[in-house]
């Protein structure tokens, strides 16, 4: 991992961004409480506070930020097409892209905000002067058609890097869907992870390489990484509770192991946009509610245990003989124990769309994974579309796949082998 914190500055000496860090923190200190359906613990970890001055380091020797990095506050993602089909106008856009994030993450401007000259126009958009770095993380993917013939970059391909298989529950809208590049712009402040997608869609426009596909914007981070309190997706439930945290376990199922040197360390990133359908969910029994995902709403804890962190029993049955845990809760479907001990990172976030033309709340789940095969996602997702008793509530309306290349060393830029 690239983390690196920047130490906060000596007391006494405070700038606005000690100020705004020190009212997130206070605003942060929940206190603990108990309730009849498990112990709720305090949400008091090392990771949940929010330090508008930390950076992170683009350059490094392992994979990509924004990946094992603890998750962010806010997303930005987008997926663009490629304008161009010459690899040097690709090669060009990534190591421009690469020396623009490395800046961005450093809390500077990538150029001038009010060039002198009167003609000129802004080589930075400006709107993140004086937030900060905030935690800012980008994250670069490669699509399945950058691998191509015509690109002349078959020859490169990851091989198990290719589209999804189609899956029970895909619903999607084509103007959400695929991408020949991904950008995962993750920060603790919104206007910082915007600014970072908008200035690199500006060079990829000024570039003639690639155009902007289809995004969104996200907030409250649905997954919990190491050291953070597992936060809430727009159901209420508590999301992330057994989420892959430990360098091993990323070892082991996320970075690719295998291959030539330079994509080891590289991933698969899976992004689904989920509708959630909140007014019908609101209107369900908690109990329903509970049976649904497996686990208790206020706690978290499994229907089979009391804490949070209990490890779900899925075979344990109540005294009329029914399983506690029901086979299709979406925890049973989607768990390890079920599934040849398979593991993803889940790294999403929540987002709003507003209302639909009907008045309803257009919202849902920016669903986002990391895995070292994309089959894995493939066999939670086919067994999930099939059976999940969260199906009633929700639909997969955007899909895209990306292979995400290792963190580039200093003074190289993501996917400089495929060029060489
Ligand atoms: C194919 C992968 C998955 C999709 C798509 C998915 C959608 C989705 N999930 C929730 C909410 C929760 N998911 C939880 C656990 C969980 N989910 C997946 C995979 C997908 N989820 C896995 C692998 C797991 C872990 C299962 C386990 O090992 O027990 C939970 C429970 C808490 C937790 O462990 O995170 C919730 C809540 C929503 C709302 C959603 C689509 C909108
Ligand atoms: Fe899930």
């Amino acid at each position: 991992m690239n983390d690196k914190s920047k130490p906060a500055r000596e007391a006494g000496n405070f700038t606005r961004r000690d100020l705004l860090k020190g009212a997130v923190a206070s605003a942060l200190t929940i206190p603990a409480v108990s309730s009849a359906h498990g112990q709720i613990e305090a949400q008091h970890n090392p990771e949940d506070r929010v330090d508008l001055s930390r950076e992170h380091a683009f350059y490094g020797t392992g994979g990509q930020v924004g990946i094992e990095t603890p998750p962010q506050r806010h997303i930005m993602f987008m997926a663009f097409d490629l304008t161009s089909q010459n690899p040097r106008d690709l090669q060009v856009l990534l190591a421009r892209w690469s020396s623009a994030i490395a800046q961005m993450m450093r809390g500077e401007t990538i150029g001038q905000i009010e060039p002198a000259r009167n003609s000129g126009v802004g080589g930075d958009t400006g709107e993140a002067m004086d937030l900060g770095p905030a935690s800012l993380t980008v994250t670069v993917g490669l699509g399945p058609r950058i691998f191509s013939e015509a690109m002349g970059l078959a020859g490169k391909k990851p091989p198990l890097m290719r589209e999804l298989i189609q899956l029970p529950s895909d619903n999607f809208d084509p103007e959400l869907t695929g991408g020949d590049l991904s950008i995962q712009a993750c920060a603790d402040d919104p206007q910082v992870a915007y600014h970072a997608v908008r200035n690199l869609a500006r060079i990829a426009k000024a570039t003639g390489t690639a155009a902007t596909r289809w995004s969104v914007l996200g907030f409250g981070r649905a997954s919990a990484g190491k050291g953070q309190s597992t936060p809430r997706n727009l159901f209420g439930f508590k999301d992330g509770t057994r989420n892959i945290t430990e360098k091993a376990d990323f070892k082991r199922h996320v970075w690719i192991n295998e291959g030539p040197a330079w994509q080891q360390q590289g991933s698969y990133q899976v992004v689904r946009k989920i509708r959630m359908h909140i007014e019908n969910w609101d209107v369900d029994r908690v109990s329903d509610q509970n049976n649904i995902f497996g686990r208790h709403k206020l706690s978290g804890a499994p229907l089979s245990g009391h804490k949070e962190f209990d490890q779900p029993d899925f075979e344990v049955k109540d005294q009329s003989g029914e399983r506690v845990i029901p086979a299709t809760a979406h925890i049973s479907l989607a768990a390890h124990e079920n599934n040849q001990g398979i593991r993803i990172l889940r790294r999403s976030y929540n987002y709003t769309d507003g209302l639909n033309n009907l008045g309803f709340l257009d919202a849902g789940l920016l669903f986002i994974s990391y895995q070292n095969d994309p089959a894995h996602f493939e066999t939670l997702q086919a067994k999930l579309g099939a059976a999940d008793a969260l199906n009633e509530y929700i639909s997969h309306i955007g899909s895209a796949i990306f292979f995400i290349p290792p963190a580039p060393a200093e003074g190289s830029y993501i996917g400089a082998e495929l060029f060489t």
